[in-house]
């Protein structure tokens, strides 16, 4: 759904990635910073309980995630090496949000909240798994309810929030979180079972 986003967001980013690329800078460059913020946001903020701070400083460096891709299609056709770091590096910003907002939450005792966290690191990362062996297998896997900008919007407005004292909202974030992750995985096993029975059979090695 927020992918409808990414034309509008494109215009935004692109005097910014326009500036970045005269200057000598690549796309990798872009995402690897992108992710190393990300993580050490994550890790620094979230475990002491400085949701807010953390929210906004990880907000920074996730949208270098949009950046790297309109620096790529602004220097050419994007480079495999590219397109393969910037899904794997996702994974590694994804998994140090959740598992710092489970560590602050374990820390104050919330124990439920806290597995409903890594529940969304796994589920969250379980999706995008199911897209790469699908589209790895030669099928298409562009469909669910929360693809990452989803999962990325409600686990951090609702970590924000939190941090901004709004009380009981960040496990809600997390609940729903981990229930649309669920719906997607299984919208998407959906769509790559239907395509899957029309294929001919594998020749196994
Ligand atoms: C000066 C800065 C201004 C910034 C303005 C922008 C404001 C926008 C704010 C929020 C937007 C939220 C909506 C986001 C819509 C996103 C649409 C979308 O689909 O995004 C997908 C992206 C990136 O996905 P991906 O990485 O797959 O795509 P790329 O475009 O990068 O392209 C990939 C291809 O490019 C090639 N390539 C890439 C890299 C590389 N090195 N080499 C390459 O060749 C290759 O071919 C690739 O295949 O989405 C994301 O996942 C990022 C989502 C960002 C979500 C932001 C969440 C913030 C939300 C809330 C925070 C609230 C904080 C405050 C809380 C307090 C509460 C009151
Ligand atoms: O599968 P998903 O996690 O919802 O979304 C995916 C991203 O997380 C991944 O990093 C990107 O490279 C894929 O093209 C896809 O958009
Ligand atoms: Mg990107
Ligand atoms: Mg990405």
């Amino acid at each position: 759904m927020l992918k409808l986003l990414r034309p509008a967001v494109t215009r935004v980013l692109t005097p910014l990635a326009r500036a970045l690329v005269s200057r000598g800078v690549g796309p990798n460059a872009v995402t690897a910073l992108g992710t190393l913020g990300t993580v050490a946001a994550a890790l620094f903020f979230y475990p002491q309980g400085l949701l807010f701070t953390g929210t906004l400083v990880i907000t920074f460096f996730v949208l270098a995630d949009l950046l790297d891709g309109v620096m790529a299609r602004m220097t050419g056709p994007g480079s495999t090496w590219g397109a393969f770091l910037d899904s794997t590096l996702d994974r590694v910003g994804d998994a140090a949000i959740f598992s710092g907002l489970a560590v602050w939450l374990a820390l104050e005792g919330e124990w439920v909240p806290a597995a409903v966290a890594l529940f969304c690191l796994v589920s969250g990362a379980l999706v995008s798994y199911v897209k790469a062996r699908a589209e790895g297998l030669g099928m298409t896997c562009d469909v669910g309810l929360a693809e990452r900008p989803e999962r990325l919007v409600v686990g951090l407005v609702s970590a924000g929030l939190s941090g901004l004292g709004v009380p009981y909202i960040l496990p809600a974030g997390l609940w729903l979180l981990a229930a649309a992750s669920a719906v997607t995985i299984g919208q998407r096993l959906l769509h790559v079972r239907r395509q899957a029975v029309a294929l001919p059979p594998r020749t196994l090695h």
